[in-house]
This record gives C-alpha cells, sequence and structure tokens, in this order.
C-alpha cells in the first residue's frame, strides 16, 4: 500500500491526525521538498513528531527513477508533500506508476496554497483561470538571460476570460526562493518588451507565509507592490481580472488595496 500525505503549509503540526495515523502505521516514510517546502520544519522536526526516519527523495528519484515505489509491493509505505498532495502533476504520474504496478493507493489530504490564497485575500476560488509558474531567468547557450514569457501569456488569456491567475514562485537548488518582488519585476520586463498592457496598471495580490502565525497579504498596483517588502518565504502571486465587489472589499480591507477598488468592482 502506498499512501499520499498532503502535510499541509507551513510546519510539522499541520499534518491530519488521519495523516499522523497512517505515518505510525507505516513500514517507511518518503519525502519530498522540491515542489514545496515546510518553511517552519526541518526534517528532524518532522521525525521527532512522527516518531519515524523520513527519507527525502530527490527530484530524480521521484520522476526518473522512483525504485523506492517497489517496496510498497509487500509494505506500507507512506509519501510525505507540502500541501496537498495530489496539487502536482507529478504526484498524480507517481500515483498512476504504482496503479500499473498493482499497488493500492490512497490519499490523505492537507491544506494547499491553492485554497489559502482565497482564504487569506478573499479572492473566490471559482474565478480562477489556468495556474502559472514564473521560474528563475537562466542564461542561454549564447549567453543571452531568457525570462519566460509563458506566465505573462497566461495571465493575458485569463484576463480575456475574465478569471484571476494564481502565479506559483520558482523553489531552486541554487537560486533559491523566487519572492514577490523578483516575479513582479520579471512580468514588468515582460510588458516592457511586448507593450500588450497586461500588466500597465495591474493590480496584484501577493502573499508570504501562508499557514504560519504571521503570514503577510498586501494588494496594490504591481510598480508600487514590487518595492513592497514581504518577508521571508514561501511567497505567491495573484493578478486578479475585474473584482466582485466583496472581493474589493476584501483586499482593501485584508490587504491593503487602494479603497478606489471598491467603486470600481462589479456586482
Ligand atoms: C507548486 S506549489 C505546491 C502546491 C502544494 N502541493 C499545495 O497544495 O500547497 C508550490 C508553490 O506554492 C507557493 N507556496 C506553497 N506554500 C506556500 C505558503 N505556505 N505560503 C506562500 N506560498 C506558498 C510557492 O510559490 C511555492 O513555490
Amino acid at each position: 500500500m502506498l499512501t499520499f500525505i498532503g502535510l499541509g503549509l507551513f510546519d510539522e503540526k499541520d499534518i491530519s491526525l488521519k495523516g499522523l495515523e497512517a505515518i505510525e502505521q507505516a513500514d517507511i516514510v518518503f519525502a519530498e521538498f522540491y515542489t514545496s517546502v515546510l518553511m517552519g520544519a526541518t526534517v528532524e522536526k518532522l521525525e521527532k513528531l512522527y516518531g519515524k526516519k523520513v527519507h527525502v527523495l530527490l527530484r530524480e528519484e521521484v520522476e526518473q527513477d522512483p525504485h523506492w515505489l517497489d517496496q510498497a509491493q509487500e509494505q506500507d509505505v507512506v509519501f510525505l508533500t507540502g500541501g496537498d498532495t495530489m496539487v502536482s502533476t507529478t504526484h498524480v504520474d507517481l500515483r498512476l506508476r504504482a496503479q500499473d504496478k498493482g499497488i493500492t493507493t490512497r490519499l490523505i489530504h492537507g491544506a494547499s496554497i491553492t485554497s489559502a490564497i482565497c482564504g487569506l485575500s478573499g479572492l473566490q476560488n471559482y474565478r480562477f483561470g489556468k495556474a502559472s509558474t514564473i521560474p528563475h531567468p537562466y542564461t542561454s547557450s549564447r549567453g543571452v538571460t531568457v525570462i519566460s514569457e509563458t506566465p505573462y501569456e497566461t495571465i493575458k488569456l485569463n484576463k480575456q476570460h475574465n478569471l484571476h491567475t494564481l502565479v506559483f514562485l520558482d523553489i531552486d537548488k541554487e537560486k533559491g526562493y523566487m519572492t514577490v518582488n523578483q516575479a513582479l519585476e520579471l512580468l514588468l520586463k515582460v510588458e516592457d518588451k511586448r507593450k500588450e498592457g497586461v500588466m500597465n496598471n495591474a493590480l496584484a495580490v501577493g502573499i508570504a507565509r501562508a499557514g504560519s502565525p504571521g503570514p503577510v497579504v498586501k494588494a496594490g498596483y504591481a510598480q508600487m507592490l514590487r518595492e513592497s517588502d514581504f518577508g521571508s518565504p514561501l511567497h505567491i502571486l495573484v493578478i486578479p481580472a475585474s473584482l466582485h465587489f466583496i472581493e474589493a472589499e476584501a483586499l482593501v480591507k485584508l490587504a491593503g488595496a487602494p479603497s478606489s477598488l471598491m467603486e470600481e468592482s462589479n456586482d
């Protein structure tokens, strides 16, 4: 049996009681922390609370060669991830690989950043379109810095359908955790290049450390918000479409957006 357990958003105490019970009953515990990270926990803290050794897998061991899956043929194996366990294509793929090997799988859910952003900002979950991820820029073989334009394109298409865009921010071993400030800077650079107006006077909502005792939620125009201090990671960004009046009120009252938003919103 292979049990996927979502650990929630911030530290070792965000796990559900069902998740904790499943770990206690497991023969072996694996985890991956490259798709998301619990910034308030360490592997040692997890091991202390769970009373079990936690084997942290590398990206290659999850995506290319998940040889450890075979242990779930005979034993109770659990696989831990940040957030909710299936808000990630990688984990769906892993589950399908296990099913193909005849391994029974089950899911124990955890709080996800995808619902936390709605709770913290007041933006309505049914108004979100396709999500995107902003990767760190990289240097091409010709020495040119390449900035991905895919997130800009996704925001543009979502806006055309009056849908908000959730923008995940890159977690990279060498380049670190992308901040809201870096993300806005990159989107504004793409705007400078493409000049399609997607980010001109665009409202943005930045959220830091959801699930922690001190989450930060700030809404404002992208040019202003990129100068704002969000503190330590993890960060995430939302580029809203036009706002329902309750959403506008929430952004003004919960996230410090300019009060003029309330006059511009729709009912
Ligand atoms: C690919 S998503 C993983 C989603 C995860 N499976 C979930 O359900 O929450 C990871 C990205 O979400 C954002 N994120 C995750 N947890 C966060 C948190 N507690 N606070 C702010 N952003 C967070 C970061 O931008 C991070 O790079």
